[in-house]
Parts: structure tokens; C-alpha cells; sequence
């Protein structure tokens, strides 16, 4: 074992890495005071805990996440065991984490509130946070400030940004609605942290949808309703997130309505997000619909590739890393689904440059995500697409290219061209031509047609997921 050399800059790589993913306070709490060892050959690393209940939570938290990122960064697997840190307890007990892909090792995510989450620290209280405390849950981190502005968002900012500034007035509620990792939760997070800024007395509080759902069933099972009333009846600002978590649960609705009415009765302020636009939420009641969609209702989009480049090189230079643009306009080209990934993607080609000591460049980004890379590269062709849209909608493949033109296999041909703009990169003419050489007007044409469409029906956007999932494997 080897508390220095490539052992110890492989531990610090990953420490790094966590550093820039989790919120500070998560940080500090579980990661910093940790210590490790790894062996020369790298294979193995031994990450040492103060106590038995970080142990339990670090092998449940980050564990595996710090095998696969050990395991990304040395380029073999890691196996990485815990222990208590020889000080405290001597007899030690450890446990071994093989490196496995994260989609499967993902910890299961907590309920906003019972303990540190994600990135955006959603709700990520520290256990030892004092009690009785008025908690707002903002992550002062996400705010208007760090929040690149394009087309994409133009609009939703914009509001999100009056809202702040004059709550109670216009746009009320505000509806933010748009697909996974787009900005909606930051955005929320920047009214309420620029209201707070304005206004230090200003109550206001973030959560996720789902807690409200808990807080509810324990108001239910201890009574105590008149606290929980007056717990969300008195805020100036309430950012409610992923608001179409509240499906089928009536008697949450119900308590939401409530809070509802005598929020904007007071003149107070409610934003909400979710992935649909308000008539698109299927199992909450009518006149809830109703109500949500008597303010502003905003769509954010998918980010532009200037928009994208943007992100990546703000994103870097909030790190202190130098980001070459001709590496972000490859990065952005390559990683189009949202910001989240974007995020993702840049992680991985920092962490990869700090720790092999190279600058960021082209080569080196292909490098760091050659895993993103090759799946794209296996799996994404204009052909697969055609593929699969065919197969699932029930026409014959040759009538991608075919020039016939009833409903039922334009509409299908149209899906195709749309799914090969938002998950290849070839041009529009490019599409045309293996569309049986169609002009990049036609392509242009059903892009725009699907996209619109997609944000209007409900049901071809749970299609068009379900398509985009299966092509992505
Ligand atoms: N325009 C932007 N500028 C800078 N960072 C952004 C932008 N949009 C999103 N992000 C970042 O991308 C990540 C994902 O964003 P966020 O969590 O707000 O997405 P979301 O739309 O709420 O997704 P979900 O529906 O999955 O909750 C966050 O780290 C956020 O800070």
C-alpha cells in the first residue's frame, strides 16, 4: 500500500472529482475526512471511515460511485473497500465494492430531506442540522448569475427573474415545464435565492414534490395538520418541484389545493415545475390543472449547440479549468440530450486531464468519454433509426425512403427524420439524402413539425421517449 505517488494522486483524483459533483455541505461532511490508500498496482484501494454510521452510509452513498470513478481514471477496475479508520475502533472491518457501471450502482435516490442527494442538493440536509431551524433548502449555488441564458430558456428566465424581483404580482403561479436535467430546478433555486438575497426575511422554501407527499402523510399520522398548515400557509415563496409526482394521491391534492388558495390569497408566491405543461398531467384533479395554468405557463427547451458551448465553458471556468472552445464545440456536438450530461461529460474530461497531468484538448475529451462515445458511435445510425421507427410504428423500412405519402407512413418517416436531427450528427441535406434523397427542407420541415408537436401532445412525446430510449440503449 502507498499513501503517496499514483496511488494517493488516484484517490485525490477522485476526491476532486467528488468535490465539483456534490454540494459543499455534502462534501465536507461525508468526503473530506476521508483518507485512503491505494496499492501501487492500483487494483485496490482502502478508504478509511471515522465510525460505523458513516461507514454504512459511505458504502451505501459513494461507494460504488468512487469504485467506477476509479475505475475511469486508471482505466482498470479498482476494488475498493471501506474500513474504520484504525484510530477509533482498531479491529478492522471492511467491506469490498467492485467497480461496476453506474447505472446499475447508482445508490437508490433518498427522499428529498432524509439525507444528501445529488449535484443540486435537492433538499440535502447534514444529518446534524440544527433542529427547530427554518430550513429553506435553496443551494445558494444555483443562481441567475450561473444560469447561461439562450434561446432555450430566454423566456422562463425571464419570468422566473420578474417573479423574483416583484413576487405576488405577475405570473402567479409560474409553471416551468420541460424535459430531464434542462434547468427547471436551478432556475427555482435562482427566484428564491435573489428573493432572499433582496429580502433576508422573505420565507421561503424549496422542495420536491414528493416531500411535500411525506409531509402530508405525517401531518395524516400524527395529527398535527394545524402545524403543517401553518407551516405552508405562512410562506412568501413556495418553488415546488416535479409537481406531476403528485398523480393519484388525492388527499396530497387536496392539502395542495389548500395551500394553494391561501398562498395566493395572501398575495405570496408559488412556482412550480414538471415535465409537462399543465393539461399534460395525467391523474390530478381538474381543478388543480386549472389553477396551475392560471399564472405563466413556460416551456424550457433542449439547449442549441451555442448554448451548450456556453454551458461548458462557464461550467469550466467555475471550476478554474481551461476549457479551449474548439473542445467544447466537440464536446457540445456529441452530448446533446441536456445539461446534466453536458455536466457529466465535463467532470469526466477535467477529472481525466488533472489526473494524467494533460491539457484539456480534443484528444484528450475523446479520451475521457470514449465510453459516451462508442455507444453513440455503435448504436446511433440514421439507419438504426429508421430501424426501429418502422418497427415500432408497424410500416416496412423501405418506406423511409419511398416517396408514398398517406398519413400513416409520412408521419412515421417524419418521426425518423426528427429522431436522426437530435441523435446523429449529420446535417439536414445528409438526413435528405438517406431519407431517398429528399431535399433538407423537407427534413427542416418535419423537425420543426415534431418538435412543436412533441411540447403540445402527450402522448407522441411518451413515443418519442420511448423510441429515444430503446436507439440509446
Ligand atoms: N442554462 C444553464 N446554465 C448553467 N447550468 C445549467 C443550465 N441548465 C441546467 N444547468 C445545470 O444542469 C443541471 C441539471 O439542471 P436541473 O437539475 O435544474 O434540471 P431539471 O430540469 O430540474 O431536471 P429534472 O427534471 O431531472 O429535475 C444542474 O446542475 C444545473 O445547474
Amino acid at each position: 500500500m502507498s499513501s503517496e505517488g499514483v496511488g494517493a494522486s488516484l484517490w485525490q483524483a477522485c476526491v476532486d472529482q467528488l468535490a465539483q459533483e456534490l454540494s459543499e455541505q455534502q462534501f465536507n461532511t461525508w468526503i473530506k475526512p476521508l483518507t485512503a490508500q491505494v496499492t501501487d498496482d492500483l487494483t485496490r484501494m482502502t478508504i478509511f471511515v471515522a465510525n460505523r454510521f458513516k461507514l454504512d452510509w459511505i458504502r451505501a452513498q459513494y461507494a460504488a460511485r468512487i469504485a467506477d470513478m476509479a475505475e475511469r481514471l486508471s482505466g482498470q477496475p479498482v476494488a475498493v473497500e471501506l474500513a474504520l479508520a484504525p484510530r477509533e475502533i482498531p479491529v478492522r472491518q471492511s467491506v469490498t465494492v467492485q467497480a461496476v457501471p453506474s447505472s446499475i450502482s447508482e445508490p437508490e435516490p433518498l427522499r428529498p430531506g432524509d439525507g444528501p442527494m445529488g449535484m443540486s442538493g435537492m433538499g440535502g440536509a447534514a444529518p446534524d442540522e440544527p433542529a427547530g431551524a427554518f430550513k429553506n433548502r435553496l443551494n445558494p449555488q444555483l443562481t441567475f448569475d450561473s444560469l447561461v441564458e439562450g434561446s432555450a430558456n430566454r423566456m422562463a428566465r425571464a419570468a422566473a427573474m420578474h417573479v423574483a424581483g416583484t413576487p405576488g404580482h405577475l405570473y402567479n403561479p409560474l409553471f416551468i415545464y420541460g424535459g430531464v436535467g434542462l434547468g427547471k430546478t436551478h432556475l427555482m433555486h435562482a427566484v428564491g435565492n435573489k428573493l432572499l438575497a433582496d429580502k433576508p426575511d422573505a420565507k421561503i422554501l424549496y422542495l420536491h414534490a414528493e416531500q411535500f407527499v411525506s409531509d402530508v402523510v405525517k401531518a395524516y399520522q400524527r395529527k398535527t395538520f394545524d402545524e403543517f398548515k401553518e407551516r405552508y400557509h405562512s410562506l412568501d415563496l413556495l418553488l415546488i418541484d416535479d409537481v406531476q409526482f403528485f398523480a393519484n394521491k388525492d388527499r396530497t391534492q387536496e392539502e395542495f389545493f389548500n395551500a394553494f388558495e391561501a398562498l395566493l390569497a395572501k398575495k405570496s408566491h408559488i412556482v412550480m415545475t414538471s415535465d409537462t405543461y399543465p393539461k399534460g398531467l395525467t391523474d390530478i384533479h381538474e381543478r388543480l390543472v386549472s389553477r396551475f395554468d392560471s399564472g405563466l405557463t413556460v416551456a424550457i427547451e433542449p439547449p442549441e449547440l451555442e448554448m451548450r458551448v456556453a454551458i461548458l465553458i462557464n461550467k469550466a471556468a467555475a471550476e478554474s479549468a481551461e476549457m479551449p472552445e474548439e473542445v467544447a464545440f466537440f464536446v457540445a456536438k456529441n452530448v446533446r440530450s441536456n445539461v446534466r450530461e453536458l455536466e457529466g461529460a465535463l467532470r469526466k474530461i477535467l477529472a481525466y486531464s488533472r489526473f494524467n497531468q494533460k491539457e484539456v484538448s480534443i484528444q484528450l475529451a475523446r479520451e475521457a468519454l470514449r465510453d459516451l462515445l462508442s455507444i453513440q458511435n455503435r448504436q446511433i445510425s440514421v439507419e438504426n433509426i429508421q430501424k426501429t421507427v418502422a418497427d415500432y410504428y408497424k410500416i416496412k423500412v423501405a418506406d423511409m425512403y419511398s416517396k408514398k405519402r398517406p398519413a400513416s407512413i409520412a408521419r412515421p418517416r417524419q418521426i425518423a427524420m426528427y429522431l436522426a436531427k437530435e441523435l446523429t450528427q449529420k446535417s439536414l441535406p445528409e438526413i435528405g439524402e438517406l431519407f431517398g434523397g429528399r431535399d433538407h427542407t423537407t427534413v427542416l420541415h418535419a423537425v420543426r413539425k415534431i418538435s412543436g408537436e412533441r411540447q403540445q401532445l402527450t402522448e407522441l412525446n411518451q413515443q418519442l421517449h420511448v423510441l429515444e430510449q430503446t436507439l440509446k440503449g
